[in-house]
């Protein structure tokens, strides 16, 4: 593959314990991945994995290349994070927290430059009244606005690859769909977290299905969502709250 991410073989132990199993991924340039799978399936240590963010008491072997290169963080990849409050310092302004890291990267020299780049992003993470939020301290906006800020962070140094682990599980359905359609239109290759079948079916060209730290199906969307082949993934989609199908139609016919 010439672009994309390709990661392999990546396994995670901590403890003796091995949480992350010989995943392999690959996105294509400018695709969007789910990775979906139940809480504690290995979601959020494959990425922090991929990204290099693992603390030392994690042990990491595989490879993972991004573009045919090394990945760096900051400068290849940014990151959506999932907790929007614990990710902004509660302290400063949103404007000022992007404006830093734009002169973090060097992106910026100054401060006037780094608030008029700043107002740039806030309007490409799709907030109309940029300035009034460039301005607002985070306990001040919505739980909407302050994931818009955090994309508008993560973008800022202009990634390839950006990394959303469950960045709208704390939006109502609404408010999700909207991110939703945000993330996927910016045009960067992109992995996303996510235990919702509904953000795997809105966001994902392919989808990796994991459950206790291995990758147990793969494929396009279409494909795994649609004729799942796998039974913890049919578990997963016959689990789904959908009108007029009841539960457990889908295993039980399938199975
Ligand atoms: N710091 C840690 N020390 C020890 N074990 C950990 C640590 N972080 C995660 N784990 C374990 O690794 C496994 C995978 O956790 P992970 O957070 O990747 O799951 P997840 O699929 O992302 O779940 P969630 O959706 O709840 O975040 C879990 O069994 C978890 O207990």
């Amino acid at each position: 593959m010439n672009g994309g991410l390709l990661v392999e073989d990546l396994t995670v132990t901590v403890g003796g314990r091995r949480i992350v199993d010989h995943v392999g991924l690959e996105i294509a340039q400018g695709k969007a991945m789910v990775v979906l799978g139940e809480s504690g399936s290995g979601k959020s240590v494959t990425a922090r994995a991929i990204l290099g963010l693992l603390g030392r008491r994690f042990s990491v072997s595989g490879h993972v290349t991004f573009n045919g290169g090394p990945l760096t963080l900051g400068r290849d990849v940014g990151l959506v994070p999932q907790d929007h409050t614990a990710a902004l310092d509660p302290l400063r302004r949103i404007g000022a927290q992007i404006g830093e890291v734009l002169r973090h990267h060097g992106i910026v020299g100054s401060r006037s430059q780094a608030k008029g780049r700043a107002l740039g992003l806030l309007g490409l993470a799709g907030v109309r009244d940029a300035e009034r939020v460039a301005r607002a301290y985070p306990h001040e906006l919505s739980g909407g606005l302050r994931q818009r800020a955090l994309i508008a962070v993560a973008v800022a140094c202009g990634p390839r690859l950006l990394v959303a682990d469950e960045p709208t599980s704390a939006l109502d359905v609404t408010v999700q769909a909207k991110v939703l359609d945000l993330l996927r239109g910016l045009g960067t290759t992109l992995l996303m977290i996510t235990h919702d079948i509904g953000v795997a079916r809105l966001v994902g060209d392919t989808v990796a299905v994991m459950s206790e730290g291995r990758i147990v199906e793969y494929g396009e969307a279409r494909d795994v969502l649609g004729l799942p082949g796998h039974p913890y993934t049919r578990r997963l989609l016959d689990a789904e709250p959908r009108p007029g199908v009841p539960r457990g139609a889908l295993a039980g016919g399938l199975a």
